[in-house]
């Protein structure tokens, strides 16, 4: 286990109907054999202790009053932060009251992250259906957290998406926007800022000393000499070169049909794609129970399953806990400040 000298995660419990709770608690069970770092969970602890029968599992649950209690009772039981509001275990039933301790978890997350109480955040999914309906007014966790970020320090952050895995990392320069909108949404400005960022985060928390970023197109054939778009052409190549002059090792655009086979992969570090299935479909096809949904540009670390909240298979036990795993070793390694390759696993 990792010492206790390091602040403890926090877990924020996500869509209680999903499979958010299941693979904490699978992922607790198994603490001990995976070495895991110490982590505490912000949920209702009724919830937690229910949903802890339903999936036959041996787990003893503390409730603690601050981040700090939750080393002590980690090797016997999992530290549980009580939400002041209330969610149902109902796996697979989404139900609007429950869009407040959702939001609540994230909210407290983000603030024990920011002063240190935790070392990071570790976020269970979201469905972002049932926020929105709650009148949740982000695309997901990526912009809320950066927003709360802003609000707390006053400095305005530029969140980033990356999605790692043992395979390939990847970053979606556009992330949750209809397909149709995304041509209009790209510019050389918007490329640029995201690689920057990606440059950045990588040099600093990812221990990788000079990065190189593969850049897709946009079009089939990088827009083959513009003949099949002009994106390619008149946006993203100037993006590139101005990359390059700026002393960033980023190359492209790159026909995305072929940047993803594995001799491909071994030229960069992470790819940026400009929308988030040329991102996604990749990464989660690899690699789809280790790779790890990471929040570059923020000023406290965020990472995340990369799955979504699988309402259909919440409280059966067929969850593979094996992504958030992934994530809670991502999280524990970048606040450990240790050069690691970026793949939590
Ligand atoms: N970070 C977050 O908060 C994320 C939230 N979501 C949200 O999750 C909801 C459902 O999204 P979907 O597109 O259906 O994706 P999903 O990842 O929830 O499920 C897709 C399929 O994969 C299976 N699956 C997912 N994770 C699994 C695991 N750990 N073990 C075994 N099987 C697993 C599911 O049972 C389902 O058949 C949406 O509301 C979406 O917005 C999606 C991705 C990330
Ligand atoms: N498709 C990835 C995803 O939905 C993750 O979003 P976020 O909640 O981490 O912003």
């Amino acid at each position: 286990m990792t010492s206790g000298a390091m602040a403890p995660l926090a877990v924020s419990i996500g869509e209680p109907s999903g499979i958010g709770p299941d693979v904490a608690l699978q992922a607790f069970a198994a603490r001990h054999e995976l070495g895991l770092p110490i982590f505490f969970m912000l949920a209702d602890p009724a919830m937690l202790s229910s949903r802890t029968k339903s999936l036959g599992l041996d787990i003893v649950l503390s409730e603690i009053g601050q981040p700090e209690g939750a080393g002590g009772v980690f090797p016997t039981a999992l530290p549980v932060l009580p939400l002041s509001a209330r969610h149902r275990d109902e796996p697979g039933r989404i139900a609007p009251e429950n869009a407040a301790g959702t939001i609540e978890a994230i909210e407290r997350g983000v603030d024990f992250a920011l002063t240190g109480a935790a070392s990071a955040l570790v976020t269970a999914p979201i469905d972002k259906k049932a926020l929105y309906d709650a009148g949740f007014r982000h695309p997901g966790h990526t912009e809320f957290i950066a927003e709360l970020a802003a609000r707390r320090t006053g400095h305005p952050s530029r969140p980033v998406m990356l999605l790692t895995g043992p395979e390939l990392s990847c970053v979606p320069v556009t992330i949750h926007i209809p397909i149709a909108d995304v041509p209009r949404a790209l510019s050389k400005e918007l490329i640029v800022e995201t690689a920057r960022i990606t440059d950045a985060d990588y040099r600093a928390r990812l221990g990788v000393e000079r990065p190189r970023l593969a850049i897709s197109g946009l079009n089939p054939h990088a827009g083959e000499k513009g003949v099949i778009g002009r994106e390619d052409e008149e946006i993203i190549r100037p993006a590139v070169e101005a990359l390059r002059s700026e002393g960033i090792d980023a190359f492209g655009p790159l026909p995305a049909d072929t940047m993803f086979h594995p001799e491909a992969r071994e030229r960069y570090d992470v790819a940026l794609c400009m929308y988030h299935d040329q991102a996604l479909i990749p990464a989660k096809t690899l690699a789809f129970d280790q790779t790890v949904n990471c929040t570059l540009g923020l000023p406290l670390i965020r990472t995340s399953p990369d799955h979504g909240t699988a309402s259909d298979i919440a409280g059966t036990g067929k969850a593979r806990p094996q992504s958030f795993v992934a994530a809670l070793r991502l999280a524990a390694r970048m606040a450990a400040g240790a050069p690691a390759s970026p793949s939590g696993s």
